[in-house]
C-alpha cells in the first residue's frame, strides 16, 4: 500500500493584483481520513484552496495522485476528482434537496453515487422534497458534502464548514465530515480546534502565506506552546476554541 500523499503541494505561490498572497505553501493531504489546514485569520488558507483548484494564478507544484495539475484550468482539475464544499456551502436555497444533489451529479465510473450519499446521510433521502433553504445549518452542510460525494471524487475540500454555527450544529457537522471521510479523504480548512482534535490525523499550519508547520494533529494540539505560537490560541476569548459536544 502506497503511503505517498494523495495531494502534494510544493512551494505554492499566488500573486494577486501585484500582492504576494502565498509565498511558499507546502501541504500533504493523506490518502485516508481528514487532513486539517489551520492558521490564523488571513494566513492564506482559502487562497491555498483556491490555488489547488486553479481559481487563482499560481506557480509551484500541485500533484494529485502524482499527476501535476498546476498548469491545468479549473475544470480539468476538478474532473480529476476534487469535490469542493465552499465556506458558504454553495447550495441553492430555493431548490429542494433532491434538486441540489441532481445539479452536482457527475458521471463516475458507476454513475452518480446516490447509494453512498443516502447511506451516509439517510436524512437527505427523507428530506429530498424539502427546500434546502429551510434546512438547519447542519443539514445544509450534509447537502454540501453530499454533493461532493456524487461525482466519484478522490478528494473533498471543505472550507470552514463549522464557521458561525452553534455548538450543537458544529457537532452535527463534525459527524457529517467524519462519515464522509470514511469514504473519501478530506482536506478540512478549520478554525475550531475541537473539531480538528476530533477529526484530523494530520495537519498543516499556515502563517503569513507560508507553511509554518506540518505533522500529526494530536501532537500539535497537545503542545500548548506550539499551539499558542502557531495558532494564537489561549490568549483570551476571541481565540478560544469553541467546544464540540460529546457524542450522543
Ligand atoms: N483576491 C484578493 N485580492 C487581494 N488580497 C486578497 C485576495 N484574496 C485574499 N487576499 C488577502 O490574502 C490574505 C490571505 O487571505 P485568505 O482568505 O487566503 O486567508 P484565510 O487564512 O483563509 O483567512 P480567514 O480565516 O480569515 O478566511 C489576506 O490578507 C487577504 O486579505
Amino acid at each position: 500500500m502506497t503511503t505517498a500523499p494523495l495531494l502534494a503541494v510544493r512551494d505554492l505561490r499566488v500573486l494577486i493584483g501585484g500582492r504576494h498572497i502565498l509565498h511558499g505553501v507546502d501541504l500533504d493531504v493523506a490518502r485516508h481520513g481528514v487532513t486539517a489546514l489551520l492558521g490564523r485569520n488571513g494566513a492564506g488558507k482559502t487562497t491555498t484552496v483556491r490555488g489547488v483548484l486553479g481559481l487563482v494564478p499560481r506557480t509551484g507544484s500541485v500533484r494529485l495522485d502524482g499527476e501535476e495539475t498546476v498548469s491545468m484550468p479549473t475544470h480539468t482539475v476538478v474532473r480529476l476528482g476534487i469535490g469542493y464544499a465552499p465556506e458558504d456551502r454553495g447550495i441553492f436555497a430555493s431548490l429542494t434537496v433532491a434538486e441540489n444533489l441532481r445539479l452536482a451529479e457527475r458521471r463516475g465510473a458507476d454513475g452518480p453515487a446516490y447509494g453512498l450519499v443516502h447511506e451516509l446521510f439517510p436524512e437527505l433521502k427523507r428530506r429530498e422534497r424539502q427546500l434546502a433553504g429551510t434546512l438547519s445549518g447542519g443539514q445544509q452542510q450534509m447537502v454540501a458534502i453530499g454533493r461532493t460525494l456524487l461525482g466519484g471524487n478522490r478528494l473533498i475540500i471543505a472550507d470552514e464548514p463549522t464557521k458561525g454555527l452553534a455548538p450543537k450544529v458544529v457537532t452535527e457537522v463534525a459527524k457529517v465530515l467524519e462519515r464522509a471521510a470514511e469514504a473519501v479523504p478530506v482536506l478540512l480548512v478549520e478554525q475550531n480546534l475541537a473539531v480538528v482534535r476530533r477529526l484530523a490525523e494530520h495537519c498543516a499550519v499556515l502563517a503569513d502565506g507560508r507553511t509554518a508547520h506540518q505533522g500529526p494533529a494530536a501532537e500539535l494540539l497537545g503542545d500548548a506552546e506550539a499551539a499558542r505560537r502557531l495558532l494564537g490560541v489561549g490568549h483570551g476569548p476571541a481565540n478560544r476554541a469553541p467546544s464540540v459536544e460529546a457524542d450522543s
